[in-house]
């Protein structure tokens, strides 16, 4: 399965990146900014459904996605559009993410940012609150229990929190099982890649009203939209939906049903 190759994939990089810059130096360029639950703070609106939008140059299902892609752009139009928090594709090999995307976003935008990535290591948590994220991606299909429980404390203990993302029953009950306060429902079967926005129907109705839900992936409309917040999902995370947009502003708007 992809996700298997991407996860060896970043293991390998994981040990070399901890050779050019051991953890005990990561940790000395970590600054508490004492920022708290600003990416929760974000999605919880508490009436329209939020919007975390995503800067994702390619993919493994689409191959590229954006030709001209400059992050900057991209921020900069989030930034003045009506989403509540922007995810930064930091993978390298198979999205064409990089890391250094994060502080170049952050420069251009107050909003919070998610790191997405196959994070597998505590020390790709250190890493991404030294890059300024306030947020990062688990995906429950990568880790066990006990690596789930411990990224999730070192996430914590860095003042980071985390998108518990789920793509079936299975995992959703292994998630509800921790104290994760944010669940990603992923529509993406990742052994097809084919979307189905339905999986966030199927899995919604097991979770507690006290968690945070957000919808992922192959959301295209307003009408995907609407009968998403009728199933009661808090938020929704949008990729390549605004990648493709001639304007990502005017998508934006589209998606939300604004004149
Ligand atoms: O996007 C992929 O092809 C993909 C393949 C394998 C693992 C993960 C993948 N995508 C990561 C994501 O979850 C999406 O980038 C995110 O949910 C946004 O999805 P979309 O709006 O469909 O771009």
């Amino acid at each position: 399965m992809i996700l298997d190759r991407i996860n060896d994939h970043k293991r390998k990089q994981v040990a070399e990146d901890k050779k050019r810059m051991p953890l005990e130096q990561l940790k000395e360029m970590i600054e508490d900014t004492g920022k708290r639950k600003a990416f929760s703070k974000a999605i919880k609106t508490g009436g329209k459904i939020s919007i975390i939008a995503e800067v994702k140059q390619a993919s493994p299902s689409r191959g590229i996605i954006k030709k001209d892609f400059d992050p900057l752009d991209i921020a900069a139009a989030y930034d003045k559009s009506d989403v509540q928090a922007i995810s930064v594709l930091t993978e390298t090999d198979f999205f064409l993410g990089d890391k250094v995307y994060i502080p170049l976003v952050k420069e251009n935008t107050n909003k919070p940012v998610l790191r997405k990535d196959f994070i597998i290591d505590e020390y790709q948590v250190y890493e991404a609150k030294a890059l300024g994220a306030d947020a990062i991606l688990l995906i429950a299909a990568s880790l066990t229990d006990d690596e789930l429980v411990l990224l999730m404390n070192t996430a914590e203990s860095l003042g980071i929190e985390v998108l518990l993302e789920v793509h079936d029953a299975e995992e959703l009950e292994r998630a509800l099982r921790t104290d994760a306060e944010i669940i990603g429902i992923n529509n993406r079967d990742l052994k097809t890649f084919v979307t189905d926005i339905k999986t966030t129907e199927r899995l919604i109705g097991m979770i507690p009203k006290d968690r945070i839900v957000i919808s992922e992936s192959g959301i295209e409309t307003k009408e995907d939209l609407d009968y998403l917040k009728g199933l009661g999902v808090d938020g929704v995370l949008i990729g390549e939906t605004f990648m493709r947009a001639d304007s990502i502003e005017e998508k934006v708007k589209e998606i939300r049903g604004i004149e």
